[in-house]
C-alpha cells in the first residue's frame, strides 16, 4: 500500500512538544512516558481513566479544545488475556471502538499534528500464514476467543487509513505481538499468560505448594515483546514513519506455551511440577509477525525474554507483592 508520506523528523527534535499519551499508567503507556521523558520529551499531558473517560465522547472533544495537543500515543484500551476476551466480548467491542474513535476524531478535529493507533498481533487470521506479514489482515476468519477485540483493533487501523487518504493527516498503526514488563496486569484470571504464570509461581513457591496449574495444552506459540522495546519502537515510528499501512511490532523470536512455563518457572524459583488444564482454550495455534518492514527501516528489539523476565520478576516483587 502506498498512500501520503509527511516529514515527520521534528518529534524528536522539538523538545517542547505537547504529547498526549492516553493510558500512560498501563504497561505500554508507562513505559512510553519512561522512554519519552528519557528522551528530553517532558511536555507530556497525562489524564487517568478516573480523570478522562475516553469513552465519553464530549468529554474527550472538551479535552482536546482546551489542550491542543501536538501528538497523541493512543495506548488506551480494553486489554485482557485470552480469558478476559472470550468473557466479556461486549466489553471489548464496545469500549475498544468508543475509546479510539474518540480519540482520533478529535485529535483530527483539534490540529494533532500526528496521531499513533496501537492495535495487536490478534488482528490476523487464526489460521495466516507464519511468520505473518502485514497483507494478511483480512484473508481468513479470525481467532474465536478474541474476534470482537481484533474487529474493534481492525476498525482502528482503517479508520487512521480512512483519514489519511479523505484529509492527508497523518495518522498510523504499530501492531504490537504479545507484550510484558513493569507495569502489567497480574489479575489471577483476566491477565495474559505471561504475567499469570508469574503471579501463580509465585504463589505457590510462597505457600511451598507442590504443583502449578497451566492453562490448555502448552503447545501454543507466541512471540514476545519486552514492552521497553515497544516502548522504543513507538517512538521510532512517530519519528520515522508516515504511511498507510500498518507496520507489526515483534521480536521475532517464539516458545510454546509450555517453554513459557518452564523459564518464568526457573525465573521465580518453584521447584514444584505443572499441570496442565485442557478444559481452557488454547487460542490461536501461532502468532509469530513479520516484522521486516519495521526491522528494514533501522528498528531492532534489544531485550532477550530471559533477561525480560528477570527484570520483570524483580519489579512484580518489588511493587506487587511488597505493596
Ligand atoms: N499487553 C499486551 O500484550 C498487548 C497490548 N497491545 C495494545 O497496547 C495498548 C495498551 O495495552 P496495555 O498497556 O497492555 O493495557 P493496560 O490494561 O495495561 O493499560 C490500558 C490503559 O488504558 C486506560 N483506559 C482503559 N479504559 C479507559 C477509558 N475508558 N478511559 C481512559 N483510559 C482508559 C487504563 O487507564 P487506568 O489505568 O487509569 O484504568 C490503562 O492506563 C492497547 O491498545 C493494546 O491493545 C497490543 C498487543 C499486546
Ligand atoms: C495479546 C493477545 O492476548 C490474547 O491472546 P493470547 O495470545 O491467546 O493471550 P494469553 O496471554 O491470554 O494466552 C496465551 C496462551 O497461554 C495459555 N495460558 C496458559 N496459562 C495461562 C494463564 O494462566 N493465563 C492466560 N491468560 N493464558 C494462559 C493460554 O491458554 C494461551 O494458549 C488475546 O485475547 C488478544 O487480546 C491479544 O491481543
Amino acid at each position: 500500500m502506498g498512500g501520503p508520506t509527511h516529514d515527520s523528523s521534528d518529534f524528536l527534535t522539538d523538545k517542547s512538544a505537547k504529547i498526549f499519551v492516553a493510558g500512560h499508567r498501563g504497561l505500554v503507556g508507562s513505559a512510553i512516558v519512561r522512554k519519552l521523558q528519557s528522551l528530553g520529551l517532558t511536555n507530556l499531558v497525562l489524564r487517568s481513566h478516573s480523570e478522562l473517560d475516553l469513552t465519553r465522547q464530549s468529554d474527550v472533544d472538551s479535552f482536546f479544545a482546551a489542550e491542543k495537543p501536538q501528538y497523541v500515543i493512543l495506548a488506551a484500551a480494553k486489554v485482557g488475556g485470552i480469558h478476559a476476551n472470550n468473557t466479556y466480548p461486549a466489553d471489548f467491542i464496545a469500549i475498544n471502538l468508543q475509546i479510539q474513535t474518540n480519540v482520533i476524531d478529535s485529535s483530527f478535529r483539534h490540529g494533532v499534528k500526528k496521531l499513533l493507533f496501537l492495535g495487536s498481533s490478534c488482528i490476523y487470521p487464526k489460521l495466516a500464514p507464519q511468520p505473518i506479514p502485514e497483507n494478511a489482515l483480512l484473508t481468513g476468519p479470525l481467532e474465536p476467543t478474541n474476534e470482537w477485540y481484533a474487529i474493534a483493533k481492525i476498525s482502528g487501523i482503517k479508520m487512521c487509513q480512512a483519514y489519511r487518504i479523505q484529509y492527508n493527516w497523518d495518522a498510523i498503526s504499530g501492531m504490537p505481538t504479545n507484550l510484558y514488563g513493569p507495569n502489567d496486569n497480574f489479575h489471577p484470571e483476566n491477565s495474559h499468560v505471561l504475567p499469570a504464570l508469574m503471579r501463580r509461581f509465585h504463589e505457590a513457591k510462597v505457600n511451598k505448594a507442590k504443583e502449578v496449574v497451566v492453562w490448555g495444552t502448552g503447545s501454543p506459540l507466541r512471540e514476545f515483546l519486552h514492552v521497553d522495546d515497544l516502548a522504543d519502537a513507538v517512538v521510532f515510528l512517530m519519528d520515522k514513519y508516515s504511511g498507510l499501512e500498518h507496520l507489526n511490532v515483534g521480536s521475532g523470536k517464539e516458545v510454546t506455551i509450555k517453554e513459557l512455563a518452564e523459564l518464568v518457572k526457573e525465573v521465580v524459583g518453584f521447584e514444584g511440577e505443572l499441570v496442565w488444564d485442557t478444559s481452557k482454550p488454547d487460542g490461536t495455534p501461532r502468532k509469530l509477525m513479520d516484522s521486516s518492514k519495521l526491522l528494514g527501516l533501522g528498528w531492532m528489539p534489544k531485550i532477550s525474554l530471559k533477561d525480560g523476565l528477570v527484570d520483570t520478576y524483580k519489579w512484580y516483587v518489588e511493587n506487587v507483592v511488597k505493596q
